[in-house]
């Protein structure tokens, strides 16, 4: 029952027509000048709290957030000592000794091990036609019927669990070698933790209708909280506490990284040489990422969002999530522009959801539609330099693709933004008429609302070289991809952020119109909204074997931006509230080194 419905409203998101659900657009003569468009001259350069004076009949919102964490001077100090030839010709002989390595391992579980220790370590990214080989050929192997029939459940788990990672089609069947005559999971091998472990993880590469697959995952994880409470071995307890905490599918590559190079340290069988990379690239890409945060922040700066006190100034947190999408070192400039678009986003919603009056934001909307600098005339000091900023910024992207690709992509990024805006000015109209929407109702705006929609659109010319009409006609629509990734980042949003944002009387939030649809309590809703989080991963995980217009490259930062809303939102509003988690994990990134010995 519970999972009919998921799949509903799974369903309602890939298939829902943003142009039917939105209001029919009003004709410009019908809109009435907001107050500060009735005063400020469309060049007329006027200080916030002039405008301010202007504005003074109305009542505006404030949802309190506190100022940026990071002073600009701060983030322009940072320096590394990882930069340059010496660091780089360490980085290339070790990367020679581990494909040596790669090439020297014939075992096929130390071959499993070595790959899933490389990613974890976070640097995989160094050895992908090594692993691509040695996958593929486990697959034509296992496609002969030459599978090992007495492969420990651990090896199996392993295996199964990268196969699917790697977009291989491995079936849930392999696990019914594990079965008892009742066809449940033999107790026997809840003794074997670091197969426990292995089945754990692997479960949450399911797709929808495997149930071999959900009977793993709650077999597992009964047994392995059984085993933490027990347990006297450090090691193993800190791996499945951690893995207990998030699965590995659904962690930032690079923080798990960070974590896990610390980890790694305390295991009996280290191997050194695969150490020391891990720590070299670790800082070496720090380096890298340090240079583009730089950059962001210069670029920030220079458009003075960041005076605007209503909204939140969270550039360095976005360049935390655009890391998360997308950390390779050779990605500096894509890693730059999704923070960028993060930036201005954070500050649209702020300008939608708290500031603008319902006027105003018409206003906005209609400005952004039309994608007209005449439009801003009409706006009043703050809309415009958002307006502008969104304009020269997404133009000049827009311009590059043209210069660079050859291609003139304006059309889609306005498109992107006017869908946005028009949904955002529907939630705003929503509560301006104090409407609760149903679930599916709010559901089916939110998955755009959130931004990820309109970012994804963006990356696509960031990444994409040719650019193709299949893709194009596609994106056009949203595809699965870009809707089920947003929906993750919408459902975890609120899960993070509604306590707050409901107590600063907010429009209600999936949690609330949930229950206000079934009458269920808070921590039921809560409860599911998670399940729907899983229920969507698997309809993520089923369309990985399915063909797409769109690169491995795109796929992948589309399912990293999930799982960043995973991680921002864990322990509450972690793109908000900055100065907790959030601060300790841009420390960890970003700033702090990785201790390393010199020798
Ligand atoms: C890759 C990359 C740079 C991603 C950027 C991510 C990003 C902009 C995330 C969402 C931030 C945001 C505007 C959240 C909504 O705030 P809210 O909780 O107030 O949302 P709501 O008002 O829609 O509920």
């Amino acid at each position: 029952m519970a999972y009919a419905m998921h799949l509903s409203i799974i369903d309602s998101i890939r298939n829902c027509k943003l142009s039917t659900l939105l209001p029919p657009k009003r004709p410009v003569s019908a809109l009435t000048r907001g107050k500060g468009g009735d005063v400020s001259h469309p060049f007329q350069r006027m200080a916030p709290e002039e405008n301010s004076s202007v504005d003074s009949t109305i009542v505006r919102r404030s949802a309190n957030y506190h100022p940026t964490i990071w002073h600009y001077d701060y983030i322009q100090s940072i320096r590394s000592e990882y930069v340059g030839e010496l660091f780089t010709r360490k980085i290339d002989k070790l990367k020679g000794e581990l494909t040596m390595m790669f090439h020297n391992v014939v075992d096929p579980i130390k071959q499993l091990e070595l790959i899933d220790t490389l990613q974890r370590l976070g640097v995989s990214y160094h050895f992908e036609d090594e692993i691509r080989r040695i996958l593929e050929n486990k697959h034509i192997t296992n496609h002969n019927g030459d599978v090992c029939e007495k492969q420990s459940l651990y090896a199996t788990a392993v295996e199964f669990r990268l196969m699917r990672q790697h977009g291989f089609d491995v079936p849930q069947d392999t696990f019914k070698r594990f079965f008892n005559e009742k066809g449940d999971f033999k107790e026997c091998l809840c003794v074997d933790i670091e197969g426990m472990l292995a089945l754990y993880e692997a479960s949450f590469h399911l797709r929808e209708g495997e149930s071999i697959l959900e009977e793993a995952r709650d077999f597992a994880t009964k047994h392995l909280k059984e085993y933490v409470d027990q347990s006297k071995d450090q090691y193993l307890c800190t791996m499945v506490n951690h893995a207990l905490e998030l699965p590995l599918h659904w962690r930032v590559i690079r923080s798990e990284a960070r974590w896990f190079i610390d980890a790694y340290r305390g295991r009996e069988d280290i191997n050194p040489t695969l150490l020391e990379l891990s720590e070299l690239d670790f800082n070496m890409v720090q380096a890298v990422h340090q240079e583009d945060l730089k950059e962001v922040s210069r670029w920030w700066r220079s458009t003075g969002l960041g005076d605007l006190s209503f909204a939140r100034d969270r550039v360095v947190e976005n360049f935390l999530w655009a890391a998360g999408a997308l950390f390779q070192p050779q990605f500096g400039h894509e890693r730059r522009m999704l923070a960028k678009l993060g930036a201005l986003l954070t500050i649209v919603d702020d300008v939608y959801d708290v500031y603008g009056t319902l006027e105003e934001l018409e206003l906005f909307t209609d400005a952004i539609e039309r994608w007209d600098v005449n439009e801003m005339e009409q706006l009043p000091y703050y809309m415009q330099i958002c307006f502008l900023s969104v304009y020269n910024t997404v133009n000049e992207m827009a311009f590059d693709t043209l210069k660079e690709k050859g291609c003139n992509i304006v059309w889609y990024m306005r498109k992107a933004w006017a869908d946005i805006c028009k949904s955002y000015l529907l939630e705003a109209k929503w509560f301006y008429n104090g409407y609760t929407p149903s679930l599916q109702e709010y559901l089916e705006y939110g998955w755009m609302t959130i931004t990820i929609a309109n970012i994804l659109v963006h990356c696509y010319f960031f990444v994409t070289n040719p650019i193709t009409k299949e893709a194009l006609d596609s994106l056009e629509e949203y595809p699965d991809i870009i809707r089920l990734s947003s929906f993750i980042v919408r459902l975890a949003d609120d899960l993070g952020t509604s306590t707050e944002e409901l107590k600063r009387g907010d429009n209600p939030k999936s949690i609330q119109c949930y229950m206000n649809d079934t009458g269920a309590s808070e921590e039921d809703a809560r409860q599911y909204m998670r399940s729907l989080i899983s229920a969507t991963w698997k309809t993520i995980n089923g369309n990985r074997i399915a063909s797409s217009p769109f690169s491995e490259t795109f796929n992948e930062i589309a399912t990293n931006i999930a799982r960043v809303s995973q991680f921002m939102y864990q322990h509450g509003d972690g793109h908000g509230i900055v100065d907790r988690e959030t601060k300790d994990r841009v420390l960890a990134l970003f700033i702090h080194p990785i201790p390393i010995a010199k020798n």
